[in-house]
């Protein structure tokens, strides 16, 4: 059993949409496929993977470097002790091989991408969804019952508040009870008569999650936290700069109500860093760290393990993203859920066809692998790729 090929596809992603921080006009995702030698039920195993949205596409490093350690390796090297698999982390060293600590940039999106397509690979090589096999290695329970929310109310050129209530109402009509809409892009008095719009909106039947995208100086998160405590909302998310510890854990005494961020750090030593120097609190606050981002689940992991040793639970991270592997990961694993975005970043996000919301969750279907094969439009494009 070997990988023969890994190939990747640079693809437009491209939306009018805006936050506080970037536009989308120009936005790119990797596809990616790790080509098998092994056969199931009749067709070669393909693993598949992306990268979230939010960074862009990395074919440059994953054709000239990640791809290569990859196909040059010991093909015995990268299975497991089994040998009837292959082996995730022993994939993932391979590919960080010659790699020196720190810094890491964004080749953790072009590794974190070429591990889902490993892990895509290795469940289908089982014949078991992925979220299954992960309860399995760590002997749970897997709960096939995951909670989502509809994130969007993005700036768009055009839009007023009853465009971004109408928004919101089609979340709640489609099962949704937690929706997200961007602040910090507009004067605090703007965001201040948004939020109240969609409040008054979603009423009873919803929460609302806030999102700055890192956009706030110190100053500027405080006076939008004053504001904020106002209302009852999910959550205060990313207010400063992603790396800025200082800043997340001065604003926790301004905000008592749950604080979100995490979906900008890459790496386990990052994660530990907020963990440690970031005032978050365990009884109320949300992780979002995204596997595709950040060198995939081999290092989220360690992550969780890092989590553990903090005093975390697993059930406060909730995913940024909107992609399959989390919500296999939250299954397989007890996060707290995952992120969707129920009209944006298509085909690559979402569900697989037959999976509806309902009451803020979705119940994952039993299809071998991430899922992939389960979701008409995304499968199309991939199996373009590589079959
Ligand atoms: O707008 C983005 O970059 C996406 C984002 O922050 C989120 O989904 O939380
Ligand atoms: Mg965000």
């Amino acid at each position: 059993m070997r990988i023969v090929d890994v190939v990747e596809i640079t693809k437009p992603i491209a939306s009018p949409i805006r936050n506080a921080y970037i536009d989308f006009s120009k936005m790119t995702a990797s596809l990616v496929a790790v080509v098998t030698d092994v056969m199931r039920d009749g067709r070669r195993v393909v693993g598949y993977g992306f990268n979230s949205n939010g960074r862009y596409g990395q074919g440059g490093l994953i054709r000239e470097r990640f791809r290569n350690r990859i196909i040059e390796a010991d093909p015995k090297g990268l299975l497991d002790d089994s040998g009837t698999n292959l082996d995730p982390h022993r994939i993932w060293a391979a590919m960080m091989a010659n790699e020196k600590p720190g810094g890491h940039g964004e080749r953790s999106v072009a590794v974190g991408t070429l591990d889902m397509a490993v892990w895509d690979a290795v469940a289908k090589i089982a014949g078991k969804p992925l979220f299954r096999l992960l309860a399995e290695k760590k002997g749970r329970e897997a709960n096939p019952r995951v909670f989502v929310y509809a994130a969007g109310g993005y700036y768009y050129p055009g839009k007023d508040n009853s465009a971004l209530r109408a928004e919101m109402r089609g979340y709640l009509n489609r099962g949704y009870n937690v929706v997200k809409m961007k602040i910090g892009g507009a004067s605090i008095d703007e965001d201040r008569a948004r939020i109240e719009a969609v409040l008054e909106e979603i009423g009873s039947q919803a929460r609302l999650a806030v999102d700055a995208n890192g956009r706030f100086d110190l100053e500027t998160a405080i006076a939008y936290a004053k504001m904020l405590r106002d209302y009852p909302l999910f959550w205060y998310e990313e207010a400063g700069d992603p790396l800025d510890y200082a800043l997340q854990a001065a604003l926790a005494e301004f905000y008592p109500g749950p604080m979100a961020t995490g979906e900008n750090l890459f790496s386990h030593q990052d994660a530990r860093n907020l963990l440690r120097y970031g005032g978050m609190r365990p009884d109320r606050d949300w992780l979002q760290f995204d596997c595709a981002l950040s060198y995939g689940l081999v290092e989220y992991l360690r992550t969780l393990d890092v989590l553990a040793q903090q005093g975390w639970s697993p059930s406060r991270c909730i995913p940024h993203g909107g992609h399959q592997m989390s919500l296999n990961i939250a299954a397989g694993l007890g996060l707290g859920g995952n992120e969707s975005y129920p009209d944006l970043f298509q085909p690559y996000g979402g569900f697989p066809d037959s999976v509806r919301v309902e009451d803020g969750h979705i119940i994952m279907p039993d299809l071998p692998g991430i899922g992939f094969e389960g979701k008409s439009d995304l499968i199309k494009v991939m199996r373009e790729l590589a079959e």
